[in-house]
């Protein structure tokens, strides 16, 4: 950038914030964007992005009157997921970033990445967000800026989290802290040269400096890769704030449920990428006379409150949803939430009225799409229509059954929390901890089968710790260790009680072998009545598993006998089992908390093994 424009980004910064304006100045000596602009978040702005976003082919406007203010994104198709290799922790000290991340050292990395952003915005606009994490009128409001060259990312991020002037004014009130995450598609367009309509590039870079507080974004223009506040900001950099304060953020639904007494639970859950957060925390109880509400589908920031409580707030602003398999019949909720509009897909399929599709939305196959690939497509092309990692983006307040304590600064006490993965066999429905230790330790060896939210293989079981394994900011047993140590700090009495739950197990015959969405009310329903201390549990190696007729199987077509099968905690599996989590342990050397050590050694007796 020209001295000239460089005084231009100073008079254009509509901000006091002296270290704001000094950062985006030294971002924009770097990258030499043609011009600056900041967001200030209103729906005027949105349109003329989305506009212009038209204009270049990114967004293509569906109809209007099915999907009012809503467009589709279609990405490269080298892009397309989180890049889990290309993520990087660069703590000072390759210890800290622990065996589950990769590491680099911080100044070499600086060098690196000062090489991949020389010019990476040249020809392109920079766009400076303002952004808060959680409400804005929280105690110490938690705020980012993510300076972009995607208007793309720009108008994801307005759905996603609180952006704009308000933001900016409340942060340079008092001059106050921010994450700064700079992100770049990485591909500069030369004097006379035409832009693609999805630019990215082959290199990818995710990285974070934990001590710093800060985020480096190179090559890919996609969800959890691009749009900083969500897994690098309050995941990744949180959980190491988290860490240093006390606190935990997490990655975590937040759903509140009503009893017929009328008395409320609030459970958090934490299952792994596209295994079923979101469709729990749009939860459409099949049981008569329970109520359920949404606070969060994706992430939990929780903290101990003065009375020793646990209190979760969900710090998003949208829903950034897997679209395959949300449809009608499993989500009605997200289904009428999407209808609402204000919507941005990516990857999906297109119908011929321009509206859009994707695999499980409709129980009737459409006879002729455009995939996602923009070509035709027909129930006979033996491919899938839509991405398997599509997804639909969505203002979270026009989900019909959000809570009105979502807009809580406080957050809502957290009264039980589950655990949960992917899983053909062994890990049973649901299985209670015997203590808050016992709790950690399953979350601990939670295993799923790995699916398309990231680049790799599908359907490869993997050990993810809380559903955190990609997204821990520091060394994994460190992790463990304060998770373990809130039990000290909250108030025994007023701790979650914790389960492990597997909504994937399959019958010997190959079917699910529990029915799984709404119905998984039944086994919430059956959790909170433990709480309660009003249903039954048989004692196991593993922990209490619920008696064949103690969860409620009112108006399904199953009997105890069945659950019995879903429940069942096997010798021969948990043999291997063992054996697999033994393996996993053996990673964290000298940092895996011995308090877990006595778990698995407690675990292994019990199984007589
Ligand atoms: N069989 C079965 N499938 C489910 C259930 N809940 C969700 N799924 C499927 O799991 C997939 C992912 O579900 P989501 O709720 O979007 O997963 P998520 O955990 O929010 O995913 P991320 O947004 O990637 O973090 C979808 O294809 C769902 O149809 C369930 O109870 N049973
Ligand atoms: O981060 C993303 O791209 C989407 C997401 O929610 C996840 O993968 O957990
Ligand atoms: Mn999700």
């Amino acid at each position: 950038m020209s001295e000239s424009s460089d005084q231009q980004v100073i008079e254009a910064a509509p901000t006091t914030h002296a270290k704001l304006v000094a950062w985006v100045r030294e971002v924009a000596e770097l990258t030499q964007p043609d011009q600056v602009y900041w967001v200030d978040g209103s729906q005027e702005e949105n349109d003329r992005l989305a506009a212009e976003l038209v204009a270049a082919g990114t967004l293509k406007p569906l109809n209007q009157e099915k999907f009012p203010n809503s467009f589709a994104a279609f990405s490269d198709p080298k892009d397309v997921a989180r890049v889990e290799e290309r993520t990087f922790i660069c703590s000072e000290n390759k210890r800290d970033a622990g065996f589950t991340n990769n590491w680099m050292d911080p100044a070499e990395m600086k060098a690196k990445l000062n090489g991949l952003f020389a010019g990476t915005m040249r020809g392109r606009t920079m766009y400076v967000i303002p952004f808060v994490m959680g409400p804005l009128d929280a105690e110490h409001p938690q705020f980012g800026v993510e300076v972009t060259d995607s208007a793309y990312v720009v108008t994801s991020m307005r759905i996603m989290a609180r952006i704009g002037d308000d933001v900016l004014r409340k942060m340079e009130a008092t001059e106050a802290f921010f994450v700064p995450a700079v992100h770049s598609v990485g591909v500069p367009i030369a004097e006379g040269e035409a832009d693609v309509a999805w630019p990215c590039n082959e290199d990818k870079w995710i990285v974070h400096f934990p001590e710093e507080r800060s985020i480096w974004s190179f090559g890919s223009g996609y969800g959890g890769n691009a749009l900083l506040g969500k897994k690098c900001y309050a995941l990744r950099i949180a959980s190491v704030m988290a860490r240093d304060e006390g606190w935990l953020a997490e990655h975590m639904l937040i759903l509140k449920l009503t009893n017929p007494e009328g008395k409320s639970y609030n459970v958090a859950a934490a299952f792994p990428s596209a295994c079923g957060k979101t469709n729990l925390a749009l939860l459409d109880p099949t049981i008569e006379g329970w109520k359920a509400e949404t606070l969060g589908d994706d992430i939990n920031w929780m903290r101990i409150g003065k009375e020793g409580e646990l209190r979760g707030v969900n710090p998003e602003y949208g829903l950034f949803g897997v679209a395959p398999g949300t449809g009608w019949s499993t989500n009605p909720n997200a289904m009428r939430a999407i209808a609402k509009g204000n919507s941005i897909f990516t990857n999906v399929a297109l119908t011929d009225d321009g509206g859009v599709w994707w695999e499980g939305m409709t129980d009737e196959v459409p006879a002729h799409l455009t995939d996602w690939l923009g070509n035709d497509w027909t129930p006979e092309s033996g491919r899938p229509a839509a991405h398997p990692n599509s997804r639909f983006c969505t203002p979270i307040d026009q989900i019909d059954m959000l809570s009105p304590e979502y807009y809580s600064p406080e957050g809502v006490e957290i009264h039980a929390i589950l655990f949960g993965g992917r899983r053909k066999t062994t890990i049973p429905l649901v299985t209670e901890a015997r203590s808050w230790t016992n709790g950690i330790f399953m979350g601990s060896t939670l295993s799923s089968e790995t699916t398309a939210a990231a680049a790799g293989a599908v359907g490869v079981v993997r050990r993810d710790p809380m559903a955190m394994l990609p997204f821990i900011g520091y060394d994994a047993g460190d992790y463990l260790n304060h998770w373990d140590s809130i039990e000290a700090k909250a108030n025994p009495a007023r701790l979650p009680k914790i389960f492990l739950v597997n909504w994937f197990r399959r019958t010997p015959e190959g079917g699910f072998a529990w029915p799984g969405f709404g119905d998984n009310s039944r086994v919430l329903k059956w959790a909170i009545d433990r709480i309660e201390g009003k249903a039954e549990a048989r004692e196991t190696a593993i922990g209490f598993v619920p008696t064949g007729d103690s969860i409620d199987l009112t108006g399904l077509d199953m009997t105890p006998a069945d659950v019995e099968v879903a429940v069942k905690v096997d010798a021969g599996e948990w043999a291997t089992e063992l054996a697999s989590i033994e393996e996993w342990y053996a990673k964290f050397g000298d940092s895996l908390p011995q308090s877990l050590r006595n778990e698995f050694n407690g675990l292994k007796e019990r199984l007589g093994a």
